[in-house]
């Protein structure tokens, strides 16, 4: 898939379609959520569905539709007013949807994620077993952040990641991120002389020919940042992705030439190993001495307890840790197997002393080989 027209074909002919729609594009300048913006998007996405596709539809809006019905003025800043804002938001903004799509005679479904789903082994395969069931029963699964359960430290905020990461987790055939403006350009659009770019073959070459910034609006959050991580994390996965205009979702999703397409770059991974790469926030590091370096460096290692000098931070087993050599080097991203306060007594010993000393469940490896990737 290398020039522009396959790989606008290839979103056309999507079997499984992840659409993605901003806070940006669901409201009006008041910020208040716009029900004619909700109609035409929904148009969109239903008729690919008429079209037997399967369709999953990420949806920010939950404090847009919340805050006007409480009486705030405009969006609140403060953490826990933003979620019990969500809180109230989200069921109105599923009425919404429910009634839109029951005119075209489909069902919705909605999934709540929090960022913990997407690694937890046992959370991620629970919300992709859902996700496959709802969408055999040809209902569209609508999909948001878990705002009103989310910790501040590990939530994604934007929720063009999380369409980057449900997209590998139903295995999509293409992302499309709808958002207020029409396409990438090579400086923020307000900029003079930033010019519109339809194609990106490659974006990790992209990313230092442009300059992006966050939000435009009062109500967008992660701006052309986040999407472009999100292409990025779509294009390593092997899945084709366009961004466009919602007012353009018809078009972009038929494949006509709107918006910025972003070629695949690589064979589909593991979802759990591309939130590592690009959206975990570490929450400890483990020191490690010249021999797990370089055993981690070759890439297909676990890090065992011998090689390890030292832990910091505070972590529960699950959470991410950076993997950094003597000299502070960030060698890679992984996930811990015990919890921070575990460690020091593992630190330095064999798999048979551990074994030995504190029992079977203590002979594993700090962090193991498919929890681990390479920064
Ligand atoms: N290089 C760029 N090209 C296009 N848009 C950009 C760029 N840099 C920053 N932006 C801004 O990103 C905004 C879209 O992000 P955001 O407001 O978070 O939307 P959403 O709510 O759809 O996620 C645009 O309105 C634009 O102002
Ligand atoms: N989860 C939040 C949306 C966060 C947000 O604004 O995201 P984005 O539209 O991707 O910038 C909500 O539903 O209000």
């Amino acid at each position: 898939m290398k020039t522009q027209e396959e790989v606008r074909r290839a979103i056309a002919a999507a079997e499984t379609v992840v659409v993605k729609v901003g806070s940006s594009s669901l409201t009006q300048p008041s910020g208040h959520l716009d029900t004619k913006k909700l109609e035409a998007l929904v148009g969109a996405v239903a008729s690919v569905r008429l079209q037997g596709g399967r369709v999953v539809l990420v949806s920010s809006g939950a404090i847009a539709a919340g805050f006007g019905p409480l009486g705030f003025e405009s969006r609140p800043t403060d953490v826990a007013l933003q979620q019990a804002t969500a809180s109230v938001g989200q069921g109105l903004l599923m009425a919404h949807y429910e009634t839109l799509f029951a005119r075209y005679g489909l069902r919705v479904g909605q999934l709540l994620l929090t960022a913990e789903d997407t690694i937890r082994p046992q959370q991620y395969r629970s919300a992709r077993r859902t996700m496959a069931a709802l969408l055999d029963l040809g209902v569209v699964p609508i999909v948001n952040e878990n705002d009103a359960l989310a910790s501040s430290e590990i939530r994604f905020g934007d929720n063009d990641r999380l369409s980057a990461l449900v997209a590998n987790m139903v295995c999509a055939d293409a992302l499309v991120l709808l958002t207020d403006v029409d396409a990438l350009y090579t400086a923020p659009p307000s900029e003079p002389g930033s010019k519109r770019i339809s194609f990106v073959p490659d974006v990790n070459e992209i990313l230092d020919q442009v300059q992006v910034r966050g939000s435009g609006s009062k109500v967008g959050t992660g701006g052309m940042v986040t999407k472009l991580e999100a292409a990025r994390m779509a294009a390593v996965s092997g899945i084709p992705c366009v961004l466009s205009a919602a007012k353009n979702a018809g078009p972009a999703l038929m494949g006509d030439p709107v918006g910025t397409v972003f070629a695949p770059i690589r064979k589909r991974g593991s979802a759990r190993r591309l939130w590592l790469k690009f959206a975990a926030n570490p929450r400890g590091t483990l020191v490690v001495d010249a021999g797990a370096a370089n055993a981690v460096r070759g890439g297909r290692a676990s890090l065992l307890a011998a090689g390890v000098l030292e832990t910091q931070g505070d972590y529960s087993a699950g959470d991410p840790v950076w993997i950094v050599d003597e000299a502070g080097n960030r060698l890679a991203r992984g996930l811990a197997s015990y919890d921070s306060e575990e460690v020091p007594r593992m630190l330095g010993r064999t798999s048979a002393q551990l074994r030995r000393f504190f029992g079977e469940e203590y002979a594993h490896p700090l962090v193991h080989r498919d929890n681990l990737v390479l920064v």
